[in-house]
This record gives structure tokens, sequence and C-alpha cells, in this order.
């Protein structure tokens, strides 16, 4: 695991105590800068170079009728993410960030898309009401797909990297897996998804529970959790998240789904949550209890829930800005201002 640089963290608390506000004005802004400049080892750090790959994914599990969507869906956005018309296509024009996209297993075909690269490892999962989710083959090369997006990232000079995904029924798998990985129940983890009404969601907190039951005797490891309940996109996130904070290339954590799949990368390789940060509180309503787990704070909480990486967007000014005021504002000596009364 990499560590953070202790030095550079000094350093830059000290600075933030020498600039033109009352100590902690900033607020969280503060640590946020702090933080970022012990993970980037320097002074100053930035949050200028940004990557978002999305990881794409069908799910066997949709056969039991736990999303109000079509599994169509899931290739469509993939078409969309390229051709510039989704969510997180605006945001990283926006943004000025880099847009990757992967497509590990949709149900359909998406064809040849431009720029998306097809590594299907399937026609989406299995059901894992019925077996498990994933072959270990299909598990190690998601987890390896991620894995590889991390290191492409690091090696192209990437500040912060964030993982989003497109995959309908992988709320389930999330709560699934988050359900087996907390100790909680189903009905704590599941909820309305992409627009589940109560019935669906009682309906879909059975479908966990069935699957909790079948896959119980084999939920102690990780590893096989993971397996068992996730999905390629999920398996992904956690393999890209490990080799994130294997690195040092700190992570933007987006929604329900990306921190499902950050509790396993922490479950997986511990210590690894050292280098994640959390974007936003999804609406979710099972979001905050992997939160607590994680020990995790929300930048923002706006109520969103799509998923695709969009909330990490979202909340990506704001390492920008804290970057900004940290580096950008006169110290008292400079401003030639008195600090505090005598
Ligand atoms: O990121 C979130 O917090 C989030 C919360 C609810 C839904 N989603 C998105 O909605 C899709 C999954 O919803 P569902 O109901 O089909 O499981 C998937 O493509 C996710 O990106 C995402
Ligand atoms: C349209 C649509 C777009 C999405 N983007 C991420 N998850 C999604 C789910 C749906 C249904």
């Amino acid at each position: 695991m990499a560590q953070p640089d202790e030095e550079a963290a000094r350093m830059a608390a000290e600075r933030q105590s020498m600039l033109i506000k009352p100590p902690g004005a900033l607020g969280r802004l503060e640590a946020l800068a702090i933080r970022l400049a012990a993970w980037q080892g320097t002074l100053k750090p930035s949050a200028d170079r940004v990557r978002i790959v999305v990881f794409a994914g069908d799910h066997g599990v949709a056969e039991e009728g736990v999303s109000a969507f079509s599994q169509s869906v899931t290739a469509a956005m993939v078409r969309q993410f390229a051709r510039g018309g989704a969510a997180v296509s605006v945001l990283v024009r926006s943004l000025g960030a880099d847009l990757e996209v992967i497509n590990l297993g949709t149900v359909e075909e998406t064809g040849p898309v431009t720029g998306v690269p097809d590594l299907r490892l399937g026609p989406g999962t299995a059901n894992f009401v019925r077996g498990p989710a994933m072959t270990e083959r299909q598990l190690a090369q998601a987890l390896r797909a991620g894995r590889d997006a991390a290191e492409r990232a690091r090696s192209g000079g990437v500040q912060i990297f964030i993982g989003g995904e497109m995959g309908i029924g992988n709320t389930t798998a999330a709560a699934a897996l988050a359900s087996a990985l907390l100790g909680e129940t189903a009905e704590a983890l599941a909820g309305p998804g992409a627009g589940l009404g109560t019935e669906g969601v009682r309906h879909k907190a059975e479908v966990i529970r069935r699957a909790l039951a079948l896959h119980g005797p084999y939920l102690g490891d990780p590893l096989e959790v993971l397996r068992r309940l996730g999905g390629f996109e999920i398996a992904a996130l956690a393999g890209a998240f490990v080799a994130c904070a294997q690195q040092g290339l700190p992570v933007l954590v987006d929604g329900f789904i990306c921190t499902a799949a950050a509790l396993a990368a922490e479950r997986l390789c511990p210590g690894a949550a050292g280098w994640f940060l959390y974007a936003h509180a999804s609406a979710e309503p099972g979001h905050k209890r992997m939160l607590t787990a994680l020990d995790g704070k929300p930048l923002l909480d706006l109520g969103m829930r799509l998923g695709e990486g969009s909330g990490a967007a979202v909340a990506l000014p704001l390492l920008r800005l804290a970057c900004a005021l940290h580096s950008g504002m006169a110290t008292f000596d400079e401003a030639g201002i008195a600090g505090k009364a005598p």
C-alpha cells in the first residue's frame, strides 16, 4: 500500500494556518487540501488531471424483476457515453476530465462503439439466486480490467481517479454484496435503485435474502463474496480501487454501487480506504450504512442516484477549489495583516 506523505501534510497544515482567514474558517475544504497534499507529496496539490472510468455490465439477477428498467438500457447507455449524450459525458466535457468506457459484458451487444473497448466476459453475470454470479476466471478478468484501468490512469499522469458504473440490476448486487460484507439485513440495504416502488423494494429484499441463504456458507471470504454476489463492473471497480491505493492514486468514490465496490476493496486490501474520498450521499437509503462502515463522510448531499460516476464528477469542483484556495490565498505576512489580537 502506498503511504501518504506526512511531512507534506504537516507543511500544508502550517500553510493553512498562515492564510488570511480565521483558522478553520474554510471548514472541510482545509482538511481536503491537506489530505490532497499528503497524497500527492507536495505543499500545493491540484486536481486538474482527472479520469472517469465507467465500467458497464449486466446482471443475471435482473430476471427476478428487481429493476424498474429493462436490461437493454445498459448497452444503450454505453452507446450514449461514447456519443456524448449521457450525464457523465456532459460532466466530463464541462470539467475537462477524461472519460474511458469499458464494456465488461452487456446482454445486448453494443456493436462497435468508437473508443469503447469490448472486454465482454459474458452476456452479463449469472443469476446469483441460483448460483455464483461469476466464475473464478470471470472474477479474475474483471479485477484485472479494473487494475489495468488504474495503472493506465497512473502512468497517464492522472491525479484523481473516479470510477463509474452502468448496469441494470446492479443496486441489487451492490446491496447483496454490502449485506454480506457488513452482516446487515437485506431490508437495510435494498432500496428503489433506478425507480422501484414500495412493493418492488420489498421483492428486491426478498430476492437478496434468498441469495444470502444460498451462498451463506461461503461468505466468510471477501473475494468469494464478490464472485458470488457482485457483478463484472463492481469487481472491476474493486480491482481499480485496490490498485489506486497500492499506487498512491486518490479515488473520488461515487454513489451506492461504487461505495459497495470501495467496501469490497477495503476488505480485500485492508487500508486501501485510506486513499478514498466519498463524493456524495446517494439517495439510495442503504448508502449511509456503507459510508458508516467505511468511516466516510460524503462531500455533497444532493439527492442524486444516477451512477455513471456522476456524483463524483459533480463533487470534483470542490476539490479543485480547495486546492486553488490553499495555493492561491495570501498569507498574513504577505498581506501585511496583523494576526490574532494580542
Ligand atoms: O450511484 C447510485 O447511488 C445509484 C443509485 C441508484 C441507481 N443507480 C444506477 O441505476 C442503475 C441500477 O439501478 P437498478 O434499479 O437497475 O438496480 C445502474 O446503472 C446505476 O448506475 C445508481
Ligand atoms: C436511463 C438510465 C441511465 C442510467 N445511468 C446510470 N444508470 C442508469 C439507469 C437508467 C435507467
